[in-house]
């Protein structure tokens, strides 16, 4: 049997505790439960393995894993030589992968049934890794594949809603993908990307996998370890041991493994020794809304690189419509000749008839500012500064922000100027309140004799992360805003992963909870035990929060919600109705097994449910047509015939249910 590797005794409660309650008396070894029903055998290696020792939980042996889908989409690293020439094969990545060692565990996956359970025979696990933990992959290959000089913004679309659909039953996607139009790829989803949670990872090489000298291998392996084991809610691009956010990136070498360049923001981790995430620069949604796509695209955009001697009749064909949106690529900090009316008049045309242009440097380093002369003729013409956007990513943003119709144009350019995904600096040269203006780090320095930044700096990440939990345990915001101005992240966890928000969703701190959620926080962020703000927010009952964090986007993980189905019995058996509400709020299901293959419908019985749905059903009514259609699907007719009869809805349409009809006692 393989050694699965537990995290220590837990410290407090956690959903995996409700297996080891004494009182359940849930300890199961057989195959088959009490009841005859089959248990399957990840669930019954899960359940023997809780302790017969009297009140000590024991980690889930699978809290330690996480999963990752990688969509491959074709590009060199899944290429192989026809006629001489390079061409994508179909069919080939997971067989060749499967007998890569590094790159899958074959024992692992025989002896946890891996492959019965995921359902999925092109799943594949990595061998553990240094964070003593297990990453599931499972490769979703497009058909044809397609090399990245032919792909169009519909492919982008198939990506956006392939992750949507796919969100919340990964950690993390990878996205293998040719690298010559990788860079507009990664710009384009991270606009498409709204609210992200979750690391999306796009990746290839420069010489396929197959051969014996190449690139793909390490490229594949770091951007899963990258995307599996770290909360970083951005398209990144992965190559060449270098984390880069994807809307900075361009590809700058045909010819080298180093193939691209973040020219103005150094990366988000480097891999060597270690794998060192620099989360100062890492890129947060501040906002409470959930994770969408957005797969409208405006194709009517285009670049155009000025040149000395440029014609004015070149750019008067350029910008005729059906054209909406021009990058226009100008020399040096933005600039272009200002002693050519003609050229200048062109522009000027097109921005009064209602083209947006923006102005983006050809250099590869810098940022397109009002400095010279020659600069500011182009503000005149009524061009967008485009500060040091890459023209890829303006490109991308332009066909995004042009699709919102409904937006006005003046709110179209508003939104072209503000820093959406972190694809500009918005403001260079404003200065950073640094490490060392703390008072607090200071005095700690100075009794310890420290001075070098590299030692402050790790006095700081030592110290912050359990400071921020302090301030998050006894609501103290302002102790939070403190800490933020100081420099620190407040999406940090301490020793055990636990992160303010964590504490402040067992506390019940719903100001605070929202303040986090402001400042980056992260929903999906897992504690050493595998436990989340939602499951902490669940155990200690606090509903306004619990429904909060549904809202940013918070949901169970397959592994949870199986575990829940036990909870849930017992919190029936025991008439807990409030209990049962919380857990519905969080999204569970009344018609989850539970350890003995019975539901919580079950166990209460059809009048009391139908009671517990309608409870949750009051205080969340945009679940209602969710909540039927769930039941409806899992076969439970005798509850949704019950629920329509008392409802007086035929339609089964959960927007036109009339709640004040509904009576609260039954
Ligand atoms: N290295 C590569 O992947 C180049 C290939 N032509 C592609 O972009 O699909």
């Amino acid at each position: 049997m393989a050694e699965f590797s537990s995290n220590g005794p837990a410290s407090r409660m956690s959903l995996g505790r409700a297996l080891s309650q004494p009182s359940l008396n849930l300890i199961e070894t057989n195959d088959v439960s009490p009841t005859g029903v089959q248990l399957h055998p990840r669930r019954r290696r899960k359940l023997s393995s809780c302790s017969s020792v009297e009140n000590e939980p024991v980690a889930s042996p699978f809290a330690d894993e996480s999963r990752v889908l990688v969509i491959n989409t074709g590009g060199t690293i899944g290429m192989t030589l026809h006629d001489n020439v390079l061409a994508p094969k179909a069919n080939a990545l997971v067989r060749s992968l499967r007998k890569l060692p590094i790159l899958h565990d074959e024992l692992y996956a025989q002896q946890t049934s891996m492959y019965e359970y995921y359902g999925s025979e092109n799943s594949l696990v990595l061998p553990l890794n240094k964070l003593n933990k297990r990453i599931i992959y499972t490769i979703l290959e497009y058909s044809p594949l397609l090399d990245s000089s032919n792909m169009t913004t519909d492919d982008w679309g198939r990506l956006g809603k392939d992750i949507e659909k796919n969100y919340e039953n990964y950690d993390g996607f990878v996205i293998l993908h040719g690298t010559d139009t990788m860079a507009y790829t990664a710009s384009a989803l991270s606009f498409m990307c709204e609210n992200l949670g979750k690391p999306i990872v796009l990746t290839g090489s420069q010489v396929p996998i197959y051969e014996l000298r190449n690139d793909g291998r390490d490229n594949l392996l770091g951007a899963l370890l990258i995307a599996g084991q770290f909360v970083i809610p951005e398209v990144c691009l992965y190559f060449f041991n270098k984390l880069y956010r994807g809307n900075r990136v361009t590809k700058v070498d045909a010819g080298s493994f180093n193939a691209f360049s973040s020219p103005n923001l150094a990366p988000l981790a480097t891999a060597e020794v270690d794998i060192s995430i620099n989360w100062d620069t890492v890129w947060r949604a501040n906002t409470t809304a959930k994770f969408q796509v957005s797969t409208e695209l405006n194709r009517n955009v285009g670049l155009l690189r000025l040149f000395p001697g440029i014609t004015s009749s070149t750019v008067r064909a350029f910008l005729q419509p059906p054209m909406q949106g021009v990058v226009l690529e100008t020399y040096g900090s933005g600039n272009a000749p200002d002693n050519r009316p003609d050229l200048l008049a062109e522009l000027k045309k097109a921005t009064d008839a209602g083209v947006i242009i923006v102005n983006c440097t050809q250099c590869l380093r810098g940022t397109v500012s009002a400095s010279y002369a020659t600069g500011m003729v182009l503000m005149d013409a009524g061009l967008l500064a485009g500060g040091d956007m890459t023209p890829e990513a303006a490109l991308s943003k332009l066909s995004y922000v042009l699709a919102k119709k409904e937006l006005s144009l003046d709110a179209k350019k508003k939104m072209m100027a503000e820093n959406l995904r972190g694809e500009m600096s918005a403001n260079l040269d404003g200065a950073k309140l640094c490490l060392s203006d703390s008072r607090f780090i200071q005095v700690i320095a100075k009794s310890l004799s420290i001075s070098c930044k590299e030692e402050l700096e790790a006095i700081r990440n030592a110290l912050t992360p359990p400071l921020a939990c302090a301030a998050a345990k006894i609501g103290d915001i302002e102790a939070l805003d403190a800490l933020r101005e100081m420099g620190s992240n407040l999406c940090l966890g301490d020793f055990d992963g636990r992160t303010p928000l964590h504490i402040a969703a067992c506390e019940g701190h719903f100001k605070l909870v929202q303040y986090l959620l402001s400042h980056g926080a992260s929903v999906h962020a897992k504690d050493r035990y595998g436990d989340t703000p939602l499951c902490n927010a669940v155990r200690f009952r606090h509903k306004d929060v619990v429904k909060l964090l549904r809202r940013t986007g918070a949901h169970f993980s397959r592994e949870q919600m199986e575990e829940a189905g036990t909870e849930l019995c017992s919190l029936a058996a025991s008439g807990d109705i409030d209990g049962l509400e919380i857990w519905i709020l969080a999204g569970a299901d009344l018609t989850t097994l539970g350890y003995d293959g019975k539901t919580a419908v079950q166990v209460v019985g059809l009048r009391k449910t139908c009671f517990v749905l309608i409870t949750s059903f009051r205080s969340q009514k945009s679940n209602v047509s969710f909540r039927l259609s769930q039941a409806e699907a899992a076969g439970r007719k005798e509850v949704v015939a019950f629920l329509v009869q008392l409802i007086g809805n035929k339609s089964m349409n959960g927007e036109s249910i009339e709640f004040s009809a509904i009576p609260t006692e039954i």
